[in-house]
């Protein structure tokens, strides 16, 4: 079991302060989903937090030797580039000092729907089964603590779902998940706990229907949605944009 801390954490960018002095304690138990406009310091802050880029302040990650911080988290990043044409389960196995046998990576071949891929070139697979063969990666990687940047971007609706059941299966094992996320019906219904991120600070952190209110999402995010409590939870549907988004029709069509 492995906490998450974060304490008076910040990225200077330049002159630009893009993450400001950031604190969040994250629990065993709890899949958090990461949000807020483009821009906002989700992929900063997730990268602060595993010590990837220069920051002031402290994470409980940040200063752990790369050896060990492998064996701690398992970090998905954004962009999904897989630059040598090694069979799908040779690239999952290396969270497993390359053992294709591992119960880790049968298990996360299964899980991630790639296991059918397992001997195909990693290079030679469309953008979504390449992305679901880096989240099996990671997930091999049998780690207290995921951290993931847009994971279910890029996939079908079915996979998205998938995904996002199976980090809340996670984190229901004890360990902490956290995923930026832009898909807010998919993070209002799966995550227990949200935190939003508005140009480089948190602004509201808690259970989604706490924290998804009208008010939030049109300062925030500059969009009116429709908010409905259902059984078994929250469903969001972004309807219109409410303010500067709003492009004249036809004024830059090709
Ligand atoms: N290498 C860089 N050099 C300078 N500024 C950067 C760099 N990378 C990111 N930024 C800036 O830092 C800010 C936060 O970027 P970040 O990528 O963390 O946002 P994000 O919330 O993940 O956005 P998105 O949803 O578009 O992925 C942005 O203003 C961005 O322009």
């Amino acid at each position: 079991m492995t906490d998450l801390v974060l304490e008076n954490l910040s990225v200077l960018r330049g002159k630009r302060r893009v993450l400001q002095q950031t604190n969040l304690h994250l629990h065993p138990g709890e899949f958090v989903g990461l949000i807020g406009p483009n821009g906002a310091g989700k992929s900063t802050l997730l990268r602060a937090a595993l010590g990837l880029v220069g920051a002031e302040g402290h994470s409980s990650l940040a200063r752990l030797s790369p050896a060990v911080r492998a064996r701690i988290a398992a970090w998905l990043p954004q962009a999904r580039e897989i630059a040598w044409p090694m069979p799908v389960i040779d690239l999952v196995a290396l969270a497993q000092n390359g053992r294709r046998d591992a119960p880790q990576v049968q298990a996360a071949l299964a899980r991630m729907d790639v296991a059918h891929l397992a001997e195909r070139p990693a290079t030679a697979l469309s953008g979504g089964e390449q992305a679901r063969v880096l989240m099996a990666r990671a997930l091999a990687q049998d780690t207290p603590i995921l951290l993931a940047d847009e994971p279910i971007a890029g996939l079908d609706p079915a996979h998205q779902i998938a995904c996002m059941k199976l980090f809340a299966a996670r984190a229901a094992e004890g360990r902490v998940v956290m995923a930026s996320l832009h898909d807010l019906g998919l993070a209002a219904r799966f995550c227990a706990r949200i935190v939003v991120l508005d140009h480089g600070q948190i602004v509201a952190d808690g259970a989604p229907e706490k924290v998804l209110t009208p008010d939030l999402l049109g300062r925030v995010f500059g969009i009116h949605c429709h908010i409905a409590t259902v059984e078994g939870g929250l469903v969001l549907h972004p309807l219109e944009s409410c303010n500067h988004l709003t492009w004249k029709e036809g004024s830059d069509a090709g």
